[in-house]
């Protein structure tokens, strides 16, 4: 899986340091508060249990699947949500994790879904963000790296369901996706 791997651009000791540094931001932004934190399924799961370990404040956590590359490295342009968070946010202060902001489509998504259902307060912690790949314009509160405009994989971040137990983030061979 390893040989895969183009190069790693952050290693397991640096996403440590980002959780570190983000959770005490996160800290200092929700004190005095408990936040619903949002992690989003799948690519954040490692990211999501990572970080809320990382902040010192009161929380709900809860889960929102939602998915619109279905095994290519184009977005699809449609968001499509799997399965919903269990828990009801009207009046809440709501803390979106995610692995990565790559169009913007899904935070857009998330965005718009939890401002409908009248969420106190939206703001968003993403591990990596992709400015160059920008259809939409959002923006993240926490961000822990800038990524070039490649397509990563690892750390929860998948290419066709793969790579996602990688403990680094690194970027693809574009041979393994271009012969497909
Ligand atoms: O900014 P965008 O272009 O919308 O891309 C970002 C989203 O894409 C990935 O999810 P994906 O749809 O691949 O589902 P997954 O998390 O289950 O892999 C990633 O985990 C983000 O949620
Ligand atoms: O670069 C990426 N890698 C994996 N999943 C993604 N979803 C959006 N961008 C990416």
């Amino acid at each position: 899986m390893n040989n895969d791997i183009l190069k790693v651009l952050y290693s397991k000791e640096e996403i440590d340091n980002a959780c570190k540094s983000l959770g005490n931001e996160i800290s200092k932004t929700y004190a005095g508060k408990t936040p619903v934190v949002v992690g989003v399924l799948k690519g954040a799961i490692f990211f999501m249990t990572d970080i809320v370990r990382a902040v010192d404040s009161y929380m709900q956590i809860d889960f929102i699947d939602v998915s619109s590359y279905h095994g290519a490295t184009e977005s699809s342009g449609t968001v499509e949500l799997l399965q919903d968070i269990n828990t009801n946010i009207t009046g809440r202060d709501v803390l979106i994790v995610e692995d990565i902001v790559d169009t913007g489509r899904t935070l857009k998504f998330l965005l718009d879904t939890f401002a409908d259902r009248g969420a106190k307060s939206i703001k968003v912690c993403t591990l990596l963000d992709k400015p160059a790949g920008r259809k939409v314009d959002v923006k993240s509160d926490f961000t822990g790296f800038k990524v070039p405009n490649e397509f990563v994989v690892g750390y929860g971040l998948d290419y066709d369901e793969k790579y996602r137990n990688l403990p680094y983030i690194g970027v693809l061979k574009p041979e393994i996706y271009a012969n497909k």
